[in-house]
């Protein structure tokens, strides 16, 4: 037998599991990193997150990675270079965490990275009849592997497009796993660049789970504050969309598009949700003159409603549910009170309330697949009717 397969074999019959498990999300704020001790598997799983932290990316990190982000015209000779490059940089950041964490290599079993997004492409985006659904991460697991000594699980997305689902969104296996309850029906709201949301019964019952993405989270109002104000990267506290009004031509124009008609599960990202998206729709409405204030005003409703009649199509006949908020939009103040407004009898907590940090929450997420790759299995957790493959997902780098 390899060595290499006696390595998993060893890691697997351990009663615990240090994993750390990565995200960078289309935010490109920074990578998250999340030492997590894992034991057992499937419902069974228990975790402790020991260490988390966000490594933030360099501005020549963002403009290398935008360059490729998210666009259907690119330099492909950049995408072949920024592959193994930020495999490298994602493991030079992991480094400095573990000197910092005054850590060994020798002390991790597992890193499971989920690597960067630079496009997504589900069919009901694409409607080209000969290919199917079709996502891209890069961030080689390799080099990763390599750099860091550690061996690497990565590229999670294209099992769950492999066995039928559209690559997104993963969380619910860790959310099933981690967040169900026998005492409430929960609702896990992640407002990332795109919010997305995981419907967990509280009778844990597989069938009636399903997660999907919903819209814009943050990444709109982002791009427009990257474009107008250089050096700033969100608009913080909500203070630019407070100090404007909400444009109802321009918000109607907003929410016209088919995406919106389509039924849940489905996915969807910065290739559709963008700021061509937002000029098109000041097009429509004829607000090509309002204020940054008004506009941003607008896009933050945007996001509030389109989240908020999600949540009301999926619970139209519960009362008794609870939301769990995370991701970097519970940060945004006036996002966070219009949902609370429209939802007046619903208590909205974040995962902060179940022990995971909310910003941490998808690196931690990671971390849980990467166990299920390696000790799972056995809890056959799957809904084909809504998206969700009941399969292993991951590839494997060894660091030698
Ligand atoms: N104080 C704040 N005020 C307003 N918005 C904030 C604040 N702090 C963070 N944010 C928002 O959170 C974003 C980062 O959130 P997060 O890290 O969850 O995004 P991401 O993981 O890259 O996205 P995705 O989940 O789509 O991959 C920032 O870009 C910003 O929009
Ligand atoms: C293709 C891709 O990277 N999608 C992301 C994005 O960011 C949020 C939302 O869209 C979600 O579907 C997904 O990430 C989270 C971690 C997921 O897969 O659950």
């Amino acid at each position: 037998m390899h060595s290499h397969i006696q390595q998993l074999f060893d890691i697997a019959a351990k009663p615990s599991r240090k994993v750390i498990g990565l995200m960078s999300g289309t935010s490109l704020d920074g990578l998250d990193v999340a030492l997590c001790e894992l034991c057992g598997d499937g419902l069974d799983t228990g975790i402790r997150l020991l260490q988390f932290t966000t490594v933030d990316y360099a501005a020549d990190y963002k403009q290398r990675v935008k360059a490729v982000f998210s666009k259907r015209d690119v330099d492909l000779q950049a995408v072949t270079l920024l592959n193994p490059w930020i495999g490298i940089e994602h493991g030079r950041m992991i480094n400095q965490c573990l000197e910092q964490w005054q850590l060994k290599a020798a002390d991790v079993d597992i890193i499971a990275s989920h690597g960067q997004t630079i496009f997504h492409c589900p069919k009901r985006q694409h409607n080209i009849a000969e290919y199917g659904n079709a996502t891209l991460q890069i961030g080689d697991g390799d080099h990763l592997a390599v750099t860091t000594g550690i061996t690497t699980i990565s590229d999670f997305r294209q099992k769950h497009i492999a066995a039928g689902g559209e690559g997104a969104p993963l969380a619910v296996y860790g959310d099933y796993l981690l967040f169900s309850s026998r005492d409430e029906n929960r609702i896990m709201l992640n407002i990332g660049g795109i919010a997305n949301f995981t419907w967990l019964p509280q009778t844990l019952d597989a069938e009636a789970v399903f997660s999907s993405d919903i819209g814009p989270g943050n990444t709109m109002m982002d791009a427009f504050i990257q474009k107008h104000y250089p050096g700033k990267y969100f608009d913080k506290d909500s203070s630019l969309a407070k100090a404007g009004s909400v444009s109802e031509p321009l918000l109607n124009a907003l929410k016209q598009d088919g995406f919106f008609a389509l039924n849940f599960p489905k996915t969807t990202g910065p290739e559709v949700f963008n700021l061509g998206y937002l000029a098109k729709a000041q097009q429509q409405s004829g607000t090509e003159q309002l204020s940054h204030a008004d506009i941003m005003a607008t896009l933050n409703r945007f996001s509030a409603d389109m989240i908020i009649s999600a949540i009301q199509q999926t619970t139209a006949k519960l009362d008794n549910f609870v939301i769990y908020a995370s991701g970097g939009g519970i940060h945004n103040p006036l996002l966070m009170s219009q949902i609370q407004q429209a939802l007046p009898d619903v208590s909205i907590k974040t995962t902060a309330d179940l022990g995971i940090n909310p910003d941490a929450k998808e690196a931690v997420l990671f971390a849980v697949l990467a166990n299920e790759c390696l000790v799972g299995g056995k809890q056959k957790f799957s809904n084909a009717r809504e998206g969700i493959p009941g399969v292993t997902m991951g590839k494997i780098s060894f660091a030698d």
